[in-house]
């Protein structure tokens, strides 16, 4: 059988021996890797998902305009976007932390980029929300005078790639190789979103030209109350203790899991259909790659790591018992 990287377990080792992505494949790797490929459409550089992708808006994004009051939440994929979608959905709005709304989270924090509903930017109300995969330099300039908020999500890169893995082969079934075969092109940037670590690098030596801030999935996973105070700080947010009870208790993974305007699942049905085993919420941990990743995987990560992120400033967070 194709696909399976069995190892024996060392003593003492932290990681899986078997890939659990492993499939019989009965074509050759080049082919899935080419499949995959046809749901990328690189514009300047970078790879989008070819569906929903208006081209035109695309091509002229420099020009949007952007309004003082507009917050973006900017993340490279599987790095915790619909996690602020919902986080910011909740500090903005009162009707959706009480709990009457009727808007999903995509909805009141749309992708600038994929604009599934085709909603009418100009029209929406401030302070309009919103999210984005974009690099650094395709967002619209108007974002670079400083103009607007932007909080920065970002995620250890391994944890990003096997929720990405599980995304690509059972959401979007835009992938259908083995786990292996996902870390090469994810390695290479061969994704939607391109390579993770010119995205984050960009959007960090750049951050002069913003107004940005930089947090952690796993900052947020540590402490949730007290990431949901930092980013009330940054956004000059005032709440009341019971407000910001109803926005942490409603932000949980337990909670999103099953709440239908903040899990996604009706956008899977309506987009992938009713069949689709994969969830957006799927583990929402830290540490994950431990489960996914053999020794050897492990060590060729950790040496492009380093040489990748060599003198990068900020920290990682790889365990949850990491401080
Ligand atoms: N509330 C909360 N708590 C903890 N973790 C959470 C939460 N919400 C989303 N998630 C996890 O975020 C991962 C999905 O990332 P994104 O939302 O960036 O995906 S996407 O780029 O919009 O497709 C995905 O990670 P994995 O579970 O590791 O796959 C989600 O489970």
């Amino acid at each position: 059988m194709r696909g399976h990287s069995e190892k024996t377990r060392k003593e003492g080792d932290f990681l899986q021996t078997r890939n659990p992505g492993g499939i019989a494949l009965d074509f050759p790797a080049s082919e899935l890797i080419e499949d995959m490929e046809k749901f990328l459409f690189k514009f300047k550089g970078y790879y989008f998902n070819r569906s929903p992708l208006d081209i035109g808006f695309i091509e002229n994004l420099d020009n949007f305009e952007i309004r003082e009051n507009d917050v973006f939440i900017i993340t490279y994929p599987k790095s915790g976007t619909i996690w602020f979608q919902q986080l910011l959905s909740l500090i903005y709005s009162e009707e959706h932390r009480k709990g009457a709304g009727k808007l999903e989270t995509m909805d009141r924090t749309p992708f600038l980029e994929y604009n599934f509903r085709k909603v009418d930017f100009e029209k929406r109300p401030s302070p309009r929300l919103f999210s984005t995969h974009l690099p650094y330099y395709l967002v619209p300039s108007g974002l670079k005078n400083k103009k607007a908020k932007i909080i920065y999500v970002y995620r250890n890169p391994k944890d990003v790639m096997c929720s990405y893995f599980h995304f690509a082969k059972n959401v979007i079934s835009q992938f259908i190789g083995t786990f292996e075969e996902f870390m090469k092109q994810f390695l290479e940037g061969r994704v939607i979103g391109s390579l993770w670590f010119d995205h984050i690098k960009g959007w960090y030596e750049h951050r002069s030209l913003f107004n940005i801030q930089f947090m952690t999935y796993e900052e947020m996973k540590k402490d949730l109350r007290g990431s949901v105070s930092k980013i009330c700080k940054f956004l000059g947010k005032g709440l009341s203790e019971e407000d910001m009870d109803a926005v942490v208790r409603q932000a949980t993974f337990e909670n999103m899991k099953y709440d239908p305007l903040a899990n996604y699942d009706n956008i899977i049905a309506i987009r992938y259909g009713l069949d689709v085993k994969g969830h957006f919420l799927r583990k929402g941990t830290i540490g994950d790659w431990k489960n996914h990743l053999t020794v050897e995987q492990n060590e060729r990560f950790d040496k492009i790591f380093q040489r990748e992120m060599k003198d990068f400033p900020l920290e990682f967070i790889w365990d949850m018992n990491e401080d």
